[in-house]
Protein backbone atom coordinates (compact mmCIF):
# COMPACT_ATOMS: atom_id res chain seq x y z
CA UNK A 1 0.00 0.00 0.00
CA UNK A 2 1.27 3.34 -1.07
CA UNK A 3 1.99 5.43 2.29
CA UNK A 4 -0.60 8.68 2.35
CA UNK A 5 1.33 12.01 1.85
CA UNK A 6 2.62 13.23 5.41
CA UNK A 7 2.22 9.69 6.82
CA UNK A 8 5.82 8.38 8.81
CA UNK A 9 7.11 5.49 6.68
CA UNK A 10 8.17 3.47 10.01
CA UNK A 11 11.48 1.82 11.11
CA UNK A 12 12.31 -1.73 10.41
CA UNK A 13 16.30 -1.40 11.90
CA UNK A 14 15.00 -0.17 15.71
CA UNK A 15 12.90 -1.31 18.02
CA UNK A 16 9.54 0.92 17.61
CA UNK A 17 6.84 -1.16 20.22
CA UNK A 18 7.84 -2.59 23.62
CA UNK A 19 6.49 -5.94 24.89
CA UNK A 20 3.81 -3.90 26.63
CA UNK A 21 2.76 -2.41 23.62
CA UNK A 22 4.07 1.51 24.15
CA UNK A 23 6.03 3.89 21.05
CA UNK A 24 9.74 3.63 21.32
CA UNK A 25 10.34 7.44 19.36
CA UNK A 26 12.51 7.19 16.80
CA UNK A 27 13.17 9.64 13.45
CA UNK A 28 10.66 8.31 11.34
CA UNK A 29 8.27 6.76 13.53
CA UNK A 30 5.93 10.17 13.31
CA UNK A 31 5.25 12.94 11.44
CA UNK A 32 5.66 16.52 14.05
CA UNK A 33 3.79 18.23 11.56
CA UNK A 34 0.78 16.45 11.65
CA UNK A 35 1.60 16.07 15.31
CA UNK A 36 1.94 19.59 16.91
CA UNK A 37 -1.39 20.52 14.61
CA UNK A 38 -3.03 18.52 17.03
CA UNK A 39 -2.06 21.07 19.97
CA UNK A 40 -2.01 23.79 18.19
CA UNK A 41 -4.35 26.59 19.40
CA UNK A 42 -4.73 24.69 22.91
CA UNK A 43 -2.84 26.16 25.96
CA UNK A 44 -0.42 22.91 26.00
CA UNK A 45 1.71 24.01 28.28
CA UNK A 46 5.48 22.30 29.50
CA UNK A 47 7.28 22.41 32.33
CA UNK A 48 10.81 21.91 32.12
CA UNK A 49 13.64 21.74 35.30
CA UNK A 50 17.19 22.22 34.84
CA UNK A 51 19.59 22.65 37.41
CA UNK A 52 22.85 24.52 37.30
CA UNK A 53 25.01 24.22 40.66
CA UNK A 54 28.67 25.24 41.27
CA UNK A 55 31.00 24.72 37.53
CA UNK A 56 27.60 23.48 35.59
CA UNK A 57 26.81 26.95 35.63
CA UNK A 58 28.86 27.18 32.58
CA UNK A 59 26.58 24.87 30.87
CA UNK A 60 23.72 26.94 31.13
CA UNK A 61 23.48 29.58 28.32
CA UNK A 62 24.29 26.90 25.29
CA UNK A 63 21.29 24.68 26.88
CA UNK A 64 19.24 28.15 26.88
CA UNK A 65 19.63 28.76 24.03
CA UNK A 66 19.40 25.72 22.08
CA UNK A 67 16.35 24.80 24.06
CA UNK A 68 14.88 28.09 22.56
CA UNK A 69 15.51 27.17 19.08
CA UNK A 70 14.40 22.77 19.12
CA UNK A 71 12.20 22.02 22.42
CA UNK A 72 8.50 22.76 22.22
CA UNK A 73 8.85 26.17 19.69
CA UNK A 74 5.24 27.28 19.32
CA UNK A 75 4.37 26.30 22.52
CA UNK A 76 4.06 27.65 26.34
CA UNK A 77 7.42 26.11 27.63
CA UNK A 78 8.11 27.43 31.71
CA UNK A 79 11.77 26.78 32.18
CA UNK A 80 12.56 26.52 35.90
CA UNK A 81 16.43 26.94 36.66
CA UNK A 82 18.22 25.78 39.94
CA UNK A 83 21.00 27.18 40.91
CA UNK A 84 23.69 28.02 43.52
CA UNK A 85 24.25 31.41 41.83
CA UNK A 86 21.39 33.48 40.56
CA UNK A 87 23.32 36.13 39.00
CA UNK A 88 25.01 34.46 37.19
CA UNK A 89 22.16 32.83 34.74
CA UNK A 90 22.66 34.09 31.43
CA UNK A 91 19.98 36.96 29.87
CA UNK A 92 18.57 34.27 26.66
CA UNK A 93 15.79 35.86 24.71
CA UNK A 94 12.67 34.00 24.36
CA UNK A 95 9.67 33.60 21.99
CA UNK A 96 6.60 34.73 23.48
CA UNK A 97 4.60 32.17 25.29
CA UNK A 98 7.99 31.04 26.85
CA UNK A 99 9.42 32.23 29.88
CA UNK A 100 12.08 31.30 32.65
CA UNK A 101 11.69 31.31 36.35
CA UNK A 102 15.28 31.28 38.33
CA UNK A 103 15.22 29.31 42.32
CA UNK A 104 17.70 29.89 44.38
CA UNK A 105 19.16 26.95 46.25
CA UNK A 106 22.03 25.93 48.95
CA UNK A 107 25.65 24.87 47.59
CA UNK A 108 26.39 21.37 48.08
CA UNK A 109 29.35 20.12 48.14
CA UNK A 110 28.67 16.42 46.53
CA UNK A 111 28.07 16.06 43.07
CA UNK A 112 25.98 12.65 43.91
CA UNK A 113 23.83 15.36 46.39
CA UNK A 114 23.41 17.87 43.86
CA UNK A 115 21.67 14.92 41.75
CA UNK A 116 19.97 13.32 43.66
CA UNK A 117 18.46 16.34 45.55
CA UNK A 118 16.74 17.37 42.13
CA UNK A 119 13.87 14.68 42.67
CA UNK A 120 13.04 15.97 46.05
CA UNK A 121 12.91 20.03 44.16
CA UNK A 122 11.02 18.78 41.29
CA UNK A 123 8.54 17.28 43.39
CA UNK A 124 7.94 20.51 45.46
CA UNK A 125 7.67 21.90 42.81
CA UNK A 126 5.15 20.15 41.09
CA UNK A 127 2.87 20.32 44.86
CA UNK A 128 3.37 24.02 45.04
CA UNK A 129 3.51 25.57 41.76
CA UNK A 130 2.66 23.31 38.80
CA UNK A 131 -0.56 20.81 39.64
CA UNK A 132 -2.76 23.47 38.04
CA UNK A 133 -0.82 25.10 35.58
CA UNK A 134 1.54 23.14 33.47
CA UNK A 135 0.46 20.09 31.39
CA UNK A 136 3.78 18.19 31.13
CA UNK A 137 7.14 18.36 32.74
CA UNK A 138 10.70 17.26 31.47
CA UNK A 139 13.99 17.05 33.73
CA UNK A 140 17.18 17.52 32.10
CA UNK A 141 20.35 17.75 32.71
CA UNK A 142 22.16 20.98 32.25
CA UNK A 143 25.46 19.43 30.82
CA UNK A 144 23.73 19.18 27.46
CA UNK A 145 22.50 21.30 24.50
CA UNK A 146 19.79 20.70 21.71
CA UNK A 147 20.50 19.96 18.26
CA UNK A 148 17.35 19.02 16.98
CA UNK A 149 13.67 19.16 17.15
CA UNK A 150 12.19 17.58 20.37
CA UNK A 151 8.23 18.23 20.60
CA UNK A 152 4.60 17.07 21.19
CA UNK A 153 5.78 13.19 19.84
CA UNK A 154 7.39 13.43 23.23
CA UNK A 155 4.87 13.61 25.52
CA UNK A 156 3.24 10.72 27.37
CA UNK A 157 2.11 10.30 31.10
CA UNK A 158 5.28 8.96 32.14
CA UNK A 159 8.03 9.15 29.69
CA UNK A 160 11.59 7.66 30.27
CA UNK A 161 14.90 7.71 27.72
CA UNK A 162 17.02 4.90 26.34
CA UNK A 163 20.44 5.59 28.08
CA UNK A 164 22.67 6.37 24.65
CA UNK A 165 25.42 4.02 26.29
CA UNK A 166 23.27 0.88 27.14
CA UNK A 167 20.25 0.69 24.48
CA UNK A 168 21.82 -2.06 22.32
CA UNK A 169 23.47 -3.87 25.74
CA UNK A 170 22.20 -6.87 26.75
CA UNK A 171 20.11 -7.13 30.44
CA UNK A 172 23.21 -8.65 31.89
CA UNK A 173 25.42 -5.67 31.07
CA UNK A 174 23.00 -2.68 32.15
CA UNK A 175 24.38 -0.71 35.07
CA UNK A 176 21.57 -1.04 37.34
CA UNK A 177 21.84 -1.28 41.62
CA UNK A 178 22.91 -5.04 42.07
CA UNK A 179 23.02 -5.24 45.70
CA UNK A 180 19.70 -6.71 47.12
CA UNK A 181 20.06 -4.32 50.10
CA UNK A 182 19.14 -1.56 48.31
CA UNK A 183 15.46 -0.32 47.46
CA UNK A 184 17.16 0.25 43.15
CA UNK A 185 18.31 -3.27 43.39
CA UNK A 186 17.34 -5.30 39.91
CA UNK A 187 17.78 -8.94 40.26
CA UNK A 188 19.44 -10.44 37.05
CA UNK A 189 16.07 -11.22 35.66
CA UNK A 190 14.50 -8.21 36.12
CA UNK A 191 14.64 -4.63 33.36
CA UNK A 192 13.40 -3.75 30.11
CA UNK A 193 15.94 -0.71 29.41
CA UNK A 194 18.25 1.30 30.80
CA UNK A 195 16.70 4.80 31.15
CA UNK A 196 18.72 7.96 31.49
CA UNK A 197 18.61 9.85 34.63
CA UNK A 198 19.54 12.90 32.83
CA UNK A 199 16.10 13.56 30.61
CA UNK A 200 12.95 12.07 31.73
CA UNK A 201 9.13 13.37 32.21
CA UNK A 202 5.62 12.86 31.85
CA UNK A 203 2.52 14.31 32.97
CA UNK A 204 2.38 16.42 36.58
CA UNK A 205 0.52 13.54 38.62
CA UNK A 206 2.98 10.52 36.86
CA UNK A 207 6.64 12.50 37.40
CA UNK A 208 5.25 13.20 41.12
CA UNK A 209 4.74 9.94 41.95
CA UNK A 210 8.13 8.63 40.17
CA UNK A 211 10.14 11.30 42.39
CA UNK A 212 8.26 10.60 45.67
CA UNK A 213 8.84 7.01 45.58
CA UNK A 214 12.28 7.35 44.56
CA UNK A 215 13.19 10.05 47.16
CA UNK A 216 11.53 7.55 49.71
CA UNK A 217 13.63 4.87 48.32
CA UNK A 218 16.64 7.12 48.05
CA UNK A 219 16.47 8.57 51.96
CA UNK A 220 16.04 4.52 52.74
CA UNK A 221 19.25 4.10 51.29
CA UNK A 222 20.84 6.15 53.46
CA UNK A 223 19.26 5.01 56.53
CA UNK A 224 21.33 1.54 55.66
CA UNK A 225 24.45 3.39 54.81
CA UNK A 226 24.32 2.76 50.84
CA UNK A 227 23.86 4.66 48.05
CA UNK A 228 23.10 3.22 44.63
CA UNK A 229 25.73 3.33 42.03
CA UNK A 230 24.13 5.57 39.77
CA UNK A 231 22.00 7.48 42.38
CA UNK A 232 18.94 8.87 41.41
CA UNK A 233 19.35 7.21 38.16
CA UNK A 234 19.53 3.77 39.91
CA UNK A 235 15.99 4.55 41.72
CA UNK A 236 14.19 5.65 38.66
CA UNK A 237 15.30 2.58 36.58
CA UNK A 238 13.66 0.55 39.58
CA UNK A 239 10.80 2.51 39.40
CA UNK A 240 10.68 2.11 35.78
CA UNK A 241 10.94 -1.40 35.96
CA UNK A 242 7.91 -1.66 38.26
CA UNK A 243 5.61 1.45 36.57
CA UNK A 244 6.48 1.20 32.86
CA UNK A 245 6.57 4.29 30.77
CA UNK A 246 3.40 5.01 28.78
CA UNK A 247 6.11 6.40 26.39
CA UNK A 248 9.74 6.05 25.36
CA UNK A 249 12.17 8.34 23.89
CA UNK A 250 15.26 6.63 21.93
CA UNK A 251 18.87 7.99 22.12
CA UNK A 252 18.40 10.52 20.15
CA UNK A 253 16.52 12.35 23.22
CA UNK A 254 20.23 12.07 24.80
CA UNK A 255 23.41 11.13 23.38
CA UNK A 256 26.33 11.93 24.50
CA UNK A 257 28.88 13.99 21.68
CA UNK A 258 31.64 12.16 22.94
CA UNK A 259 30.07 8.60 21.46
CA UNK A 260 30.95 7.80 18.23
CA UNK A 261 27.94 8.30 15.79
CA UNK A 262 25.72 4.94 15.31
CA UNK A 263 23.69 4.37 11.80
CA UNK A 264 20.37 4.02 13.08
CA UNK A 265 21.03 7.49 14.86
CA UNK A 266 19.22 9.59 12.25
CA UNK A 267 19.10 13.00 14.19
CA UNK A 268 20.86 13.44 17.31
CA UNK A 269 17.71 15.84 19.34
CA UNK A 270 19.76 16.39 22.76
CA UNK A 271 22.85 15.56 23.41
CA UNK A 272 25.45 15.56 26.82
CA UNK A 273 28.73 17.69 26.23
CA UNK A 274 32.05 16.41 26.62
CA UNK A 275 33.39 17.44 29.96
CA UNK A 276 36.04 16.65 32.27
CA UNK A 277 34.68 15.32 35.58
CA UNK A 278 37.43 15.50 37.65
CA UNK A 279 37.55 19.04 36.72
CA UNK A 280 33.77 20.01 37.29
CA UNK A 281 32.76 18.37 39.85
CA UNK A 282 33.02 19.55 43.16
CA UNK A 283 34.25 16.33 44.62
CA UNK A 284 35.23 13.01 42.95
C1 LIG B 1 23.12 11.57 30.67
C2 LIG B 1 22.62 11.07 31.97
O1 LIG B 1 21.67 10.35 32.03
N1 LIG B 1 23.28 11.52 33.05
C3 LIG B 1 23.09 11.00 34.39
C4 LIG B 1 24.37 10.38 34.86
O2 LIG B 1 25.59 11.13 34.91
P1 LIG B 1 26.19 12.51 34.41
O3 LIG B 1 27.64 12.32 34.30
O4 LIG B 1 25.53 13.05 33.22
O5 LIG B 1 25.87 13.45 35.69
P2 LIG B 1 26.19 14.99 35.80
O6 LIG B 1 27.57 15.19 36.29
O7 LIG B 1 25.80 15.67 34.54
O8 LIG B 1 25.17 15.41 36.96
C5 LIG B 1 23.78 15.45 36.72
C6 LIG B 1 23.25 16.89 36.75
O9 LIG B 1 23.32 17.40 38.08
C7 LIG B 1 23.58 18.80 38.05
N2 LIG B 1 24.88 19.08 38.67
C8 LIG B 1 25.77 18.08 38.97
C9 LIG B 1 26.97 18.36 39.60
C10 LIG B 1 27.31 19.70 39.90
O10 LIG B 1 28.38 20.03 40.45
N3 LIG B 1 26.41 20.67 39.56
C11 LIG B 1 25.23 20.41 38.95
O11 LIG B 1 24.45 21.31 38.66
C12 LIG B 1 23.58 19.21 36.57
O12 LIG B 1 22.27 19.57 36.19
C13 LIG B 1 23.98 17.92 35.89
O13 LIG B 1 23.60 17.93 34.53
O14 LIG B 1 24.18 9.86 36.20
C14 LIG B 1 23.80 10.81 37.17
C15 LIG B 1 23.64 10.05 38.45
O15 LIG B 1 24.05 10.78 39.53
C16 LIG B 1 22.50 11.49 36.78
O16 LIG B 1 21.43 10.56 36.81
C17 LIG B 1 22.67 12.07 35.38
O17 LIG B 1 21.45 12.66 35.00
MN1 LIG C 1 25.03 15.04 32.70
Amino acid sequence: MLPMPGNATGRTDVLTMTSWSVPVVWEGTFNPVLLNSLYQGTSLTIAATVFAQGKYIRFLKRFLETMEQHFFTGFNVHVFVYTDQPNEVPQVKMASGRQLTVKTVPTLNRWQDISASRLFLVQALIDDELLDYADFIFCLDVDSEFHGHWGTESLGDLVGVLHPGYYKAHRSALPYERRPISKAYMAPEEGDFYYCGGAFGGNLQEVQRLCRTCIINFWDDRTKGIEAVWQEESHINRYMWINKPSKILSPEYLWQDFAAREPEIHIIRFSGVAKNYAEIRPNV
